[in-house]
């Protein structure tokens, strides 16, 4: 598939999403790239990508098919007059700004204008993200499709059409990775506490989630099985399991909390 990209902020998403695009043969040629932050955009530049400070240097023969607003929703509707008059004129908007919901864009851009709302996760940058995306009516098969083709590139796609489960989409799978990477924190400390040296203690931490994380996706039993098929009874994961599913204090009722207060903080960002 050819097609010409609008990537506007190319910070750590941004990047992540730049990467995959790339070796899934998006020529880099056919994607610009606005960041006034001269040391993400030298990143953008390296790939290949036509680089820019600001969007009023965009060339005036470039048409993207799809335009990426990869910044932060604190910034989002200062930019959006700018990409006004490419939207006007068949330009797909993708939106992966936490919070920033579907009608601040087609109040900015016209209510006919075609609008993804996505939500990708840094895991993209190793092609394993979980991307949801939520389009506006006006959006057309071919432009569903190019935006599918692209989310590809870089991890999983589901589509849903209730734009109201993209806050807790974001809370969870937006947000998620930092959640595992904490707990990797965690169990290094653990680990240590426990009387590893740390070196040892980070290895087993980070290889037991990644090898928990390729077994849970490759394996066609649930989650639930596989723990049960870690746990013999009366051995050691029973007795740390009592711990971490302690009905009140365990690792439950602490990732409803978490998962909530993200939702909450992306409906607030809306
Ligand atoms: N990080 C994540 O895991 C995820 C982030 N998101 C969403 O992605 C968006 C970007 O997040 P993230 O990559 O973490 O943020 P970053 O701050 O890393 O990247 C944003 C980039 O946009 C640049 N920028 C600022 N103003 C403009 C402008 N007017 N035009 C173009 N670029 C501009 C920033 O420059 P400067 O540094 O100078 O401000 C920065 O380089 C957010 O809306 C966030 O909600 C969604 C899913 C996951
Ligand atoms: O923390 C944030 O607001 C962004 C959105 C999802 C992940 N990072």
């Amino acid at each position: 598939m050819s097609l010409s990209l609008l990537l506007v902020g190319s910070g750590k998403m941004g990047q992540a999403m730049l990467g995959g695009w790339i070796d899934h043969q998006v020529d880099p040629a056919n994607i610009v790239v606005i960041d006034p932050n001269s040391e993400n955009l030298a990143v953008a530049l390296k790939l290949g990508c036509r680089g820019i400070g600001a969007a009023s240097e965009i060339p005036t023969d470039f048409k993207p098919d799809v335009i990426v607003l990869a910044v932060k929703p604190q910034i989002i509707s200062d930019v959006l007059p700018t990409f006004r008059a490419y939207a006007e004129t068949g330009s797909l908007v993708v939106s992966i700004a936490a919070g920033t919901r579907i009608a601040t864009f087609e109040a900015a851009f016209g209510e006919t204008a075609a609008v993804i709302r996505a939500m990708p996760n840094t895991p993209a940058a190793v092609h394993q993200g979980m991307i949801v995306c939520c389009p506006n009516p006006h959006v057309s098969l071919v432009q569903k499709n190019h935006c599918d083709w692209l989310m590809r590139a870089i991890g999983s796609v589901a589509w849903i059409e209730d734009e109201g489960l993209m806050d807790a989409v974001t809370g969870l799978s937006g947000s998620g990775p930092a959640y595992v990477f904490y707990m990797v924190e965690a169990m290094t400390a653990a680990g240590v506490q426990a009387g590893l040296p740390e070196e040892l203690a980070i290895q087993l931490a980070q290889e037991t989630v990644a090898g928990a994380g390729a077994l849970v996706r490759q394996s066609d039993e649930t989650a639930a099985q596989l723990r049960k098929n870690v746990t013999s009874p009366n051995g050691t994961t029973a007795a740390g399991l009592e711990v971490l599913m302690n009905e009140k204090s365990g690792l439950g009722p602490l990732m409803e909390k978490t998962v909530a207060a993200a939702t909450i903080r992306s409906k607030e960002l809306g």
